[in-house]
């Protein structure tokens, strides 16, 4: 079972903005459950920046991905796609994982 999980740094503003709610995974990082709290942190420095909550887990093949995944990606369907086959290059068989932000970084205080 995933424990923690990591997103890369340019992705950051737009998950603490709620511009992105999806993530999509390959097998290995898609065992979560949904209500489950992850914590969340930067690939490149392993930086804690939030924890989400899971909201739902569903499969989805990358020939399947439409212009409701990449709006919930914050993208273009032909950028989400670039994107996923960098990141995963030649896979099919994506999972989907659905969450919000529950808890994110103190701001200090004056
Ligand atoms: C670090 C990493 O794999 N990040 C990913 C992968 C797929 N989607 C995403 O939003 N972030």
């Amino acid at each position: 079972m995933l424990t923690k999980i990591t997103f890369f740094e340019r992705f950051e503003q737009d998950i603490l903005s709620g511009a992105k709610t999806i993530t999509l995974r390959d097998e290995a990082e898609s065992h979560v459950f949904a209500g489950q709290i992850l914590p969340v942190s930067t690939f490149e420095a392993d930086r804690w920046f939030c924890d989400i909550k899971v909201i739902e887990v569903v499969p989805v093949l990358f020939s399947a991905l439409t212009e409701q995944h990449a709006a919930q990606e914050n993208m273009t369907l032909p950028e989400l796609r670039r994107v996923i086959h960098e990141i995963y290059p030649g896979l099919e068989q994506l999972f989907q994982i659905r969450f919000c932000v529950v808890n994110t970084r103190a701001h200090p205080v004056d």
